[in-house]
């Protein structure tokens, strides 16, 4: 308590908000979205039909999902300036700064208050294609022009490597997509929330929750999940590895959540999900056995922390099975992300009220 006030650092245990959007059950590791759990929708649905259900708030019949599809799949195509934008940025930068970069460019005049759920159709639907134009010019081949034939999911696959996918990693991918599509109250859906809390544009917004997604702490942990296994290299130095980092203080990327005091109910779905799709892989094998391994551990320096696996340790396990690059895992979560965050904008316009919290001033007063 300072002058009066209450410091909620982190905001830890505010309630910022009602929504319809997501429950987030940490205790029970339950995560359910409008109605269906996110696991069962993982396995009999696609992201598609994911997106939806957030942005209508129902699943849609047949008939809907093809005039929904022939909409999005229009959307896709990139107008040239923003090839253009994305042509001028340094080969260095990386992905998510590409995307930041590029979605903030995306809108007309009609992109003002409120937003719209074609808007979210726009965006959307754009940015596997920025990312698939970007990664084709960065290795020299010439990119792919989305194809309306395919899904969501099938499409983003096919701009990225320039051939028709394999069925399962468009079905372990879009599982992927789905379990990650929405999460309640996250950094980056906040600061989405925050912006249109002012009465700014979708795009504004999203160009917001990017920069927020990028952060290791929320988005970037999946490449470092893949970073940590490689170093780790053999079962027989995953414990003398794991307990240098904790020694040394450092985090142990895909465990812990702010919420989630169980396991991640989108860590078992994905294990699953990296099972069936990479079974044979002897990275995955090393995968489960540094799991467990970490999870002793994290018991052992953390005591009572509750520290388990989060969505990003076996995220990593099912993008690298669909051979998607590490410099892409981010960018793919920003993907799935898009139809929650603009599933959010849109509730926080319905009923909106600016998001302006209190600070304390320990600062010096003027003598
Ligand atoms: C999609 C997503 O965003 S999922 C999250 C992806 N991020 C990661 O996997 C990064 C690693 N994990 C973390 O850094 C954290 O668990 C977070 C950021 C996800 C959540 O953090 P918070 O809710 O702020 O947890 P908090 O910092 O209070 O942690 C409590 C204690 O556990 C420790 N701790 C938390 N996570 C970890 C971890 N992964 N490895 C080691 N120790 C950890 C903290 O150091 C802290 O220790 P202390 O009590 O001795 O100070
Ligand atoms: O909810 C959170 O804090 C982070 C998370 O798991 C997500 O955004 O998917």
């Amino acid at each position: 308590m300072t002058q009066g006030l209450t410091i909620h650092k982190g905001l830890e245990g505010v309630t910022v908000t009602d929504t319809e959007l997501a429950l987030v059950d940490g205790e029970r590791g339950h995560l359910v979205y409008r109605g269906y759990w996110a696991k069962d929708l993982a396995l009999q649905y696609t992201y598609e039909h994911v997106a939806y259900l957030l942005w209508f708030g129902k699943l849609p019949t047949e008939a809907e999902l093809a005039d929904f599809h022939a909409k999005m799949a229009q959307y896709r195509i990139l107008p040239d300036y923003l090839k253009t934008i994305i042509d001028a940025i340094p080969a260095g930068v990386d992905m998510m700064s590409v995307l930041r970069t590029a979605v903030s460019a995306v809108g007309n005049e009609s992109y003002g208050w409120p937003p719209t759920v074609e808007q979210a159709m726009e965006l959307t639907a754009k940015v596997p294609t920025i990312i698939t134009y970007r990664y084709s010019r960065l290795n020299g081949r010439q990119p792919a022009e989305p194809r309306k034939d395919l899904s969501h999911t099938a499409n983003y696959l096919y701009m990225l490597f320039g051939k028709e996918p394999h069925p399962a990693h468009v079905a372990a991918l879009d599982a992927y997509l789905v379990l990650t599509a929405e999460h309640g109250m996250n950094a980056s859906t906040f600061s989405a929330r925050v912006t249109t809390s002012t009465r700014s544009d979708m795009a504004s917004a999203v160009t917001t929750a990017i920069g927020t997604m990028k952060g290791p702490l929320h988005g970037g942990a999946p490449s470092e999940v893949d970073e940590t296994l490689a170093a780790i290299g053999t079962k027989e130095n995953a414990e003398p590895y794991l307990r240098s980092l904790l020694e040394r203080g450092e985090r142990l990327m895909g465990f812990g959540h702010r919420v989630y005091k169980t396991r991640d109910p989108r860590a078992e779905a994905l294990s699953i999900v990296a099972k069936r799709v990479a079974g044979d892989d002897p990275w995955l094998d090393l995968a489960v056995h540094v799991e467990n391994v970490a999870i002793r551990l994290l018991e052992e320096y953390k005591p009572g922390r509750r520290l388990y696996t989060n969505v990003e340790f076996y995220a990593a396990a099912v993008l690298r099975a669909v051979g998607l690059p590490k410099e892409l895992y981010t960018p793919t979560f920003t993907l799935s992300r898009m139809a929650g965050w603009t599933a959010h904008v849109l509730e926080q316009a319905a009923d909106n009220r600016l998001i302006r919290p209190q600070s304390v001033y320990t600062g010096p007063m003027p003598r």
